[in-house]
């Protein structure tokens, strides 16, 4: 196998939500759990999507599970390598995106390294290095009041260099209007200044094509899945990639019952859990009830028993801001994490081991939480439910999933999500 473009995903949703824009853009596309088993039996393929569970966790740590995701991506023959990350750059002053990209740029012997997390389909974009959420800066956006990451500074030529050991520059909107040569010339002028990577303005589409152009000159890359449609469309225009004809063929109808859970407390998905109600019986966790000991899982658990039979069920831990930030004075921002991802995790086990074939989960840690837990290893793309949200199917036994990340989807993102998992 020689892959055209290897990707390092720092959490799952952000994994899913790559592959389904590279499929989209015409490339053969596997998302990984993980870094894979050297003998995971992949089918031919232009890009492979390795997922971790990076974004989160001590930056020392991501940096070497980055580094193994890499290794194996470039044993393969990967001519570029992307370092996904998130479309709001969810990250803080310890890391990961700086370290990250600073230790896979260094590794690849590249003086720079472009990084854009503009995805316009999903209305991020950025303007002399400031990040927009729709029509309001990040800073201004819900994700100011994230539970692990909040976002409040806007400028991402600030927020990279407090986490980077290399200075940050900027490729400002004018300079990518002339084209990627200009985009070079601007990267080489940069690491002339001893700058080691450069966050690129992107407003339209155009933009990114532009963007992947200059970055595939290059042998690393960081950004979201705008950049990664951008790196996609290049290689389609340089005749590196053969776009597929048609939609891989994913099997027939799997059927039995259905469940969804949602960790993720973002405006967005609390919109969409609040839809749910209307279409199927939600359970809510207590995290306090949770982190004081009770069998909050178990209790869901059993209640999730008696009703699937009728349905698909619906389980949340989300909350508001406020009743999050309450949660974690009282008990820690990491610890009430883990406990609820925890407890997440051990409802999809038991959901699976009581039939449960057709799930769907809300929020990039909570997916990896689950995941893990279900040791899936591998996923195949299907179609798309939302902007950056596909259905999965596993490619060691016959289930289907869909990672949400916590900002994307419609209203009836749940119903919506169920209805494409035969
Ligand atoms: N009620 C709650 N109180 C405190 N923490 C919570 C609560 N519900 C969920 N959490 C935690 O908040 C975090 C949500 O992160 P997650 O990545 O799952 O969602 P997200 O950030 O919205 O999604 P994405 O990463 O895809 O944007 C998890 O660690 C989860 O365990
Ligand atoms: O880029 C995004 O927003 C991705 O979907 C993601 O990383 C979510 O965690």
């Amino acid at each position: 196998m020689t892959l055209a473009l290897g990707c390092v995903a720092d959490d799952y949703t952000g994994a899913s939500d790559l592959a389904n824009t590279l499929t989209k853009a015409g490339l053969r596309t596997v998302q990984t759990i993980g870094v894979p088993a050297d003998d995971l039996a992949l089918p031919e393929v232009d890009a492979v999507v390795v997922s971790l569970k990076s974004r989160s966790i001590p930056a020392d740590e991501a940096v070497a599970r980055s580094r193994e995701a890499a290794a194996w991506l470039n044993a393969r023959g990967a001519g570029h390598l992307l370092f996904k990350v998130c479309s709001t750059f969810d990250s803080t002053d310890e890391g990961n995106i700086g370290p990250v990209t600073d230790a896979l740029r260094e590794d690849a012997g590249e003086a720079i390294a472009l990084v854009t997390p503009a995805f316009p389909e999903t209305a991020r974009t950025v303007y002399l290095g400031h990040l927009f959420v729709g029509m309001v800066p990040l800073a201004e956006s819900p994700l100011k009041d994230h539970p692990l990451n909040p976002m409040r500074d806007s400028n991402l030529v600030r927020v990279l260099a407090r986490q980077s050991r290399a200075g940050v520059g900027l490729i400002d909107l004018a300079t990518v209007a002339q084209g990627a040569e200009a985009v070079g010339a601007r990267l080489d002028a940069l690491a002339r200044e001893g700058k080691g990577a450069a966050i690129a303005d992107a407003v339209l589409d155009r933009d990114l094509a532009v963007l992947g152009a200059a970055a595939l000159t290059r042998k690393v890359s960081t950004g979201a899945s705008g950049l990664g449609l951008g790196l996609a469309r290049a290689l389609v225009a340089a005749g590196r990639v053969a776009p597929a004809a048609t939609a891989a063929d994913l099997g027939g109808p799997i059927g039995g019952p259905a469940a969804c859970l949602a960790g993720s407390c973002s405006q967005a998905t609390l919109g969409q859990i609040a839809r749910a109600e209307a279409a199927m019986p939600v359970r809510r966790l207590d995290p306090a009830r949770l982190l004081a000991g009770e069998d909050e899982a178990g209790a869901a658990l059993t209640w999730a028993m008696e009703r699937i039979g009728d349905g698909p069920v619906l389980i949340a831990s989300s909350a508001g801001p406020d009743e999050v930030a309450a949660v974690q004075a009282r008990y820690g921002r990491d610890a009430a994490g883990h406990a609820v991802e925890a407890a997440m995790a051990r409802i999809a086990e038991g959901l699976v081991a009581h039939g449960v074939r057709r799930l769907v989960v809300a929020g990039g840690e909570t997916s990896g939480a689950v995941v893990d837990r279900l040791r899936l290893p591998a996923f195949r793309v299907g179609p798309e439910i939302a902007a950056g949200v596909p259905v999965l199917r596993t490619t060691d036994r016959d289930m289907w999933l869909a990672l949400k990340s916590g900002n994307f989807g419609g209203p009836d993102f749940f119903a919506d999500a169920l209805r494409l998992m035969p």
